[in-house]
């Protein structure tokens, strides 16, 4: 019986390979980006995120990660403009993170890493739903913020707080009225790029937008990251770190920067 897919020794990125061959394809995420290799584009448009709090419905353990899930039926929270043309919605937002604050980005910045990194997952709503969106080279965009340490960031309190609730894999719980708005820097300047999924299915149907300012978070705030478990209730604890793919071939794409 093959193992599900995880970040362990036995099932971790490098074997993703052997159940998904599209680890391996032209357009696979995360990327190491290199400023000074970015292409500067004056024809991308300033990101448009409108947000509505009463959309956020719940808070997940998934196993891989913790998800804080949006309704997702109109156009209330959306992304616009940017790199995309249309509407896309807002599904989820989600992090990676790692075991100590040397790694647990995703997504690195001339070979830097940064302790944790937060997606926003949208999906284009010229397709009738997520799971649709998801199979289609211009079905998804997701918003990549870099989080470094410094003081503790109270905008992030209220998510951490909640996770004392889904400590392990497949608790859930109600999470209302959350801005995702307030997670973000004061620049929206952004480096984008073709890309996928960063998971398995590694989907190649992500427009990725990468901002270039981070947030912060203290020593304390990833600490309570840290205190999620992989695994369900019953099972052999193990700590949710080091949830994170690392930078994976660029295969002749072009970055480009929305700032010079
Ligand atoms: C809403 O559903 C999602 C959201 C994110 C992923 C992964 O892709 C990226 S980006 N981060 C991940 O953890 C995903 O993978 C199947 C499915
Ligand atoms: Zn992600």
């Amino acid at each position: 019986m093959s193992h599900a897919w995880g970040y362990g020794p036995n099932n971790g990125p490098e074997t993703w390979e052997k159940g998904f061959s599209v680890a391996n394809g032209p357009r696979q995420s995360p990327i190491n980006i290199i400023p000074n290799q970015a292409q500067y584009d004056r024809s991308l448009k300033p990101l448009k995120l409108k947000y509505d709090p009463s959309d956020s419905s719940g808070i997940l353990n998934n196993g891989h990660s913790f998800q804080v899930d949006y309704v997702d039926d109109e156009n209330t929270s959306t992304l616009t403009a940017g790199p995309i043309s249309g509407i896309y919605r807002l599904k989820q937002f989600h992090f990676h993170w790692g075991a100590s604050d040397d790694r647990g980005c995703e997504h690195t910045v001339n070979g830097v890493m940064f302790p944790c990194e937060l997606h926003l997952v949208h999906w284009n709503t010229k397709y009738p739903s997520f799971g649709e969106a998801a199979s289609q080279p211009d079905g998804l965009a997701v918003v990549g913020v870099f989080l470094k340490i410094g003081s503790a960031n109270p905008r992030l309190q209220k998510v951490l707080d909640a996770l004392n609730a889904i400590k392990s894999k497949g608790k859930q719980n109600i999470f209302e009225n959350f801005d995702p708005k307030t997670l973000l820097p004061v620049s929206l300047d952004y480096w984008t790029y073709d890309g996928s999924l960063t998971t398995p299915p590694l989907l190649e149907s992500v427009t990725w937008i990468v901002l270039k300012e981070p947030i912060c978070v203290s020593p304390a705030q990833m600490a309570q990251f840290r205190s999620l478990l992989f695994n369900a209730d019953g099972e052999a604890p193990c700590c949710m770190v080091d949830n994170y793919r690392p930078p994976q071939p660029l295969k002749g794409r072009v970055v480009r920067s929305s700032f010079k």
